[in-house]
């Protein structure tokens, strides 16, 4: 494990769950945490500090408070954000998490200027815009964790009515991390056949449905919050292929430019991550229905961000 140094602000749920998944795997020699509350920082970082003494893991653990001990990261992620509770949509933590975005963003830039920042903060697709905007960063170097998350409940989904192995099943969402998001269903496999071929339509529309509404369900459920466990192993497997340049493909929210027919918006799409971040988007060839429902997914993203851009017009 050479010099790597991972940034996490927001040690709630996600943050400090993420922190554990990254000092099990051990591929970062140092993961300095931040949030505005120092007392849970703190504990964090001693808990999961010491839980990796049980299983003798090397990474180090930081608590920080001032921006300018919070510098020289490889990757900072921010999940630092206020998450929703049962009735509300990601879209209704739009202006509060923006806010969160500005008062956070300027500094990590300030001391941490190669660094490639992840998104997980919701909802996902306007806030990657808003980091883009505030940091003025490349798109490579700006990017939002969703879609491997839907992806892996897609997959537990299709797993619920197979029952075949875990580690047979493949799936692919695209699109924003809303309820428009896209399940591709003729690239999602089992054992290298399309679903399509194995399952029935009912049980296929099922599994969209639930896909569509696996962030929703696990709120419901929970009422003080949303989801963190998979949400924190999808932002490790991210980080995992930055720091060491694996260049595998997943989805990723990132800023188009002309791919898949769109510019200036956000949206999941498969891309490399490599040590550069995003090193390339690619373009899969979407049936006509796949981009129907890509553009829709597209046009609710810009409605987000048309709020964010009238906002700013206002100040
Ligand atoms: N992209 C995705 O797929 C997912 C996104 N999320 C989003 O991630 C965010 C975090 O979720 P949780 O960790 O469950 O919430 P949480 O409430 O457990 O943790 C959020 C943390 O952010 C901190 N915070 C708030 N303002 C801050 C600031 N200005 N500076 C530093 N820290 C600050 C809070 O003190 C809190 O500890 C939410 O917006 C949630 O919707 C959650 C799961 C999946
Ligand atoms: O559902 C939420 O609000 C959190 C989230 O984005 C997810 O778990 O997919």
């Amino acid at each position: 494990m050479s010099n790597k140094r991972v940034g996490i602000i927001g040690v709630g749920n996600v943050g400090a769950t993420l922190t554990y998944t990254l000092a099990l795997k051990d591929i970062c020699s140092e993961i300095l945490l931040k949030d505005i509350n120092e007392n849970l920082t703190k504990a964090m970082m001693l808990d999961i500090s010491q839980a990796t003494f049980v299983t003798k893991q090397k990474t180090k653990i930081v608590a920080t408070h001032k921006s300018e001990d919070f510098f020289d990261c490889d990757i900072v992620v921010i999940t630092a954000g206020v998450p929703r509770k049962p009735g509300m949509s990601r879209d209704n933590l739009l202006n509060i998490n923006a806010n969160i975005m500005e008062s956070i963003i300027p500094d990590v830039i300030l001391y941490n200027p190669s660094a490639i920042i992840i998104i997980v903060s919701n909802p996902l697709d306007a806030m990657v815009y808003k980091a883009l905007e505030i940091s003025k960063l490349p798109r490579n170097r700006v990017i939002g964790m969703a879609g491997i998350l839907d992806s892996s409940r897609m997959s537990h989904y299709i797993y619920e009515k197979l029952n075949s192995k875990k580690d047979e099943i493949e799936s692919f969402v695209l699109g924003g991390h809303g309820n428009e998001m896209v399940p591709l269903i003729n690239i999602s496999k089992v054992l290298n056949t399309s679903i399509n071929e194995i399952l029935s339509s009912e049980d296929i529309d099922s599994i969209i449905e639930d896909t569509k509404k696996g962030g929703a369900s696990i709120v419901d459920l929970l009422k003080t919050g949303s989801a963190y466990f998979a949400p924190a192993n999808s932002t490790a497997l991210m980080i995992e292929a930055i720091l060491n340049d694996t260049k595998e493909i997943y989805p990723c929210s990132v800023l188009l430019n002309k791919e898949y027919g769109f510019e200036d918006v956000v949206a999941g799409v498969p891309v490399i991550l490599g040590r550069k971040g995003v090193e390339e988007i690619v373009e899969f060839d979407l049936n006509e229905s796949q981009k129907a429902q890509f553009n829709s997914s597209i046009n609710a993203i810009i409605e987000l961000i048309n709020v964010l851009k009238e906002k700013k017009k206002k100040i």
